[in-house]
């Protein structure tokens, strides 16, 4: 094998590349920028899908001639898109709120430095380009307080959990606040045991965190029943914990990144029962705020119905007749008045528009109470999918030609110190003789075979095709035919065109040939490539060298490497022939790989000319040749093999 680059160097290389990414990402964002001014003039929606959907199509087909699979390029390209549709999102609002357009943020949220609310608060001023002054409350009151009193310009409020669900005590210092809900935002919650470096998790006896989070991991935490937990009122109060405690033996759950801010070490990750933890928080202000017309809107409003069977269903009938989707319903007590209940609903729509409008004229002549807490930007950007037939652009070709040679193909003859030989039952395809393979016809009469395989084997043949056999409904009588090849000791290679033959005939024979159009069946390559039985793939008569090279990769990336070519010929301008030997890339393709390449005669010459192109082959170099009955002639091989 050749000796791989130095590492160094190679990192040299990635980190500079790395660094261009980002220029170009950085550069691709600022390009968004200019699309929202765009759409800011001629008052367009900031989300357009379709053409989300043009530019994933035209990104997994250009991915695909890279070699990149569909899957990477679109979720790479999904974040990149959700970045700039909240980018552009708050470009637009701050600018339809001219008194939130500050180079300063304060902002209240909970616990201190390094706690969920701290990094959330972060995410959405960097959003904005704002700088944050942070300032961490003990619990909930004292955040909306903060903002209240004027101390904050915003405070962050833990809404809701994928994995815990709703907060009920943020719900509850709604009910009495006079902020308006202006934003909202999701982060992923990664919680980590943090811990002094050089601890480990078996050291672990006392464990600090807030109860959210103990809650959100107790599928990891029932692992370990002997440590102790200390619940705290944040994050960040668990983690200075830690600190203060100075023992190995402690730990505590928050972010890596929230623990890096303390010097503490993630000695265990992915601790939360549900896999997606994503939490998200409200952003609450003095003043509400307008969301522009392009902007997916979220109204949150709270409500008390009458006491009357059935009034829950009125109201929600009223948002029914106006179009408007519930996107969230929570119910909380009212204090001081038992088994009433206040509800929480979250409609998809701007407070500014008609619909929304007299929908909540309806409701305040239907229910007892009702108050609007804010209309906001939804930050949820539901990624854009491509269906099946957009990702299928090209046919499954397009699979195995996505492995572009260029890449340290397999193949290649730079792969290998010496060119492969195939062991193909008593055959050695690759050697420095020419292989000769003979076609036959499948028959169930066994002495019919036995005597062709006999004659065969005298006329100087190693091996023979067995063509036409049902391997699927006739799997006994071809075994049989099967064996009566081998006693005449010949090797018996079996056709395949579909994976459901597969496995047959790997049992059955001692090699495959790929026909048709398997070559290009992504399926079929990796099924054979799992398999030890030696394979040939006939290049399909339109494909390209760089097609059948890359359906050996496919095989020899899955671990068989017992591989040889067969070329059958291509569609030529020779009518006298149904196929025409391509001459030009038989030359080049012995140049390429080290793996064996045979020719199959039988629609290329015709019985005048077939001496001449068997003669061309060994000229060449290739390693073998393929005959059918007709061009069988007596002594034809031996005048051939003896030149
Ligand atoms: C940038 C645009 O706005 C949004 C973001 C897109 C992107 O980042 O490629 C594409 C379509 C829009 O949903 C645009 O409309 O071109």
């Amino acid at each position: 094998m050749q000796k791989p680059p130095a590492l160094n160097d190679t990192r040299e290389q990635i980190t500079h590349l790395d660094k261009e990414l980002l220029g170009l990402l950085a550069k691709r964002r600022a390009l968004s920028l200019d699309v929202a001014r765009s759409k800011e003039v001629d008052v367009r929606p900031i989300r357009d899908t379709q053409r989300e959907k043009e530019l994933l199509e035209r990104l997994v087909h250009q991915g695909r001639e890279q070699g990149l699979d569909a899957h990477y390029v679109i979720s790479l390209y999904q974040s990149i898109i959700e970045d700039s549709v909240l980018n552009q999102q708050a470009y637009l609002h701050t600018k339809a709120n001219p008194e939130t357009q500050k180079t300063r943020y304060t902002v209240a949220y909970l616990g201190a430095r390094g706690s969920y609310s701290y990094l959330a608060a972060n995410r959405y001023c960097e959003r904005r380009q704002v700088e944050m002054q942070d300032l961490g409350c003990p619990n909930f009151d004292d955040i909306i307080t903060a903002v209240e009193s004027g101390h904050a310009d915003y405070g962050f409020l833990p809404i809701e959990n994928t994995s815990s669900g709703s907060i009920n005590e943020v719900y509850d210092v709604l009910q009495h606040t006079s902020l308006s809900i202006v934003g909202e935002t999701t982060i992923e919650v990664g919680h980590c045991m943090l811990a002094s470096s050089g601890s480990s998790v078996d050291n672990i006896t006392t464990l600090y965190a807030h109860p959210q989070p103990i809650s959100q991991c107790s599928r990891y935490l029932s692992q370990y029943p002997h440590i102790k937990l200390e619940y705290c009122s944040s994050s960040a109060e668990a983690m200075q914990k830690v600190i203060d405690s100075g023992s190995l033996n402690v730990a505590a759950i928050g972010s890596a990144e929230g623990g890096a801010l303390y010097g503490l070490s993630a000695i265990d990750k992915d601790l939360a029962n549900q896999k997606i933890n994503q939490s998200r928080f409200i952003v609450v202000a003095r003043k509400a705020v307008d969301v522009p017309s392009q902007l997916p809107a979220k109204t949150t409003l709270i409500m008390a119905t009458g006491h009357k069977p059935g009034a829950l269903v009125e109201a929600l009938l009223v948002l029914k007749e106006h179009n408007l989707n519930m996107s969230k319903l929570e119910s909380r007590p009212i204090p001081g008045t038992p088994w009433e209940e206040m509800f929480y609903l979250d409609i998809d729509g701007n407070l500014a528009t008609d619909n929304v409008q007299q929908a909540i004229n309806e409701l305040e002549r239907q229910t007892r109470f009702i108050k609007v807490l804010g209309c906001y930007p939804c930050e949820t950007v539901k990624p854009t999918q491509l269906s099946q037939s957009q990702l299928l652009i090209e046919p499954d070709s397009s699979k195995v030609a996505s492995n572009q040679l260029g890449h340290n193909p397999k193949h290649a003859k730079s792969f290998k110190d010496k060119d492969t030989v195939v062991q193909l039952g008593m055959m050695q395809i690759g050697g420095a003789a020419l292989n000769t393979i003979k076609h036959l016809d499948y028959t169930d009469n066994n002495t019919e075979v036995a005597t062709q395989a006999r004659e065969a084997k005298e006329a100087g043949f190693e091996a023979i095709v067995l063509n036409n056999a049902d391997l699927i409904s006739n799997e006994q009588q071809v075994s049989d035919c099967v064996k009566q090849i081998n006693l005449a000791g010949l090797a018996c290679i079996l056709p395949v065109e579909h994976s459901v033959e597969l496995p047959v005939a790997a049992k059955l024979s001692d090699g495959l040939l790929l026909q048709g159009k398997s070559m290009f069946d992504a399926e079929l390559l990796n099924a054979a490539g799992a398999l030890s039985t030696p394979v040939l793939i006939d290049r399909h008569n339109n494909a390209s060298l760089e097609q059948w090279l890359n359906s050996a990769d496919v095989i020899l990336n899955q671990g068989n490497q017992q591989i040889g070519l067969v070329d059958s010929g291509i569609r030529g301008l020779n009518e006298a022939q149904k196929l025409s030997l391509d001459l030009s890339s038989l030359i080049e393709v012995k140049q390429l790989t080290h793996l064996p390449v045979l020719v199959n005669l039988t629609q290329t010459a015709t019985v005048e000319t077939v001496e001449q192109q068997a003669r061309a082959i060994k000229q060449l170099g290739l390693n073998g040749v393929m005959l059918d009955r007709q061009q069988d002639q007596p002594q034809l091989l031996q005048r051939v093999l003896a030149s």
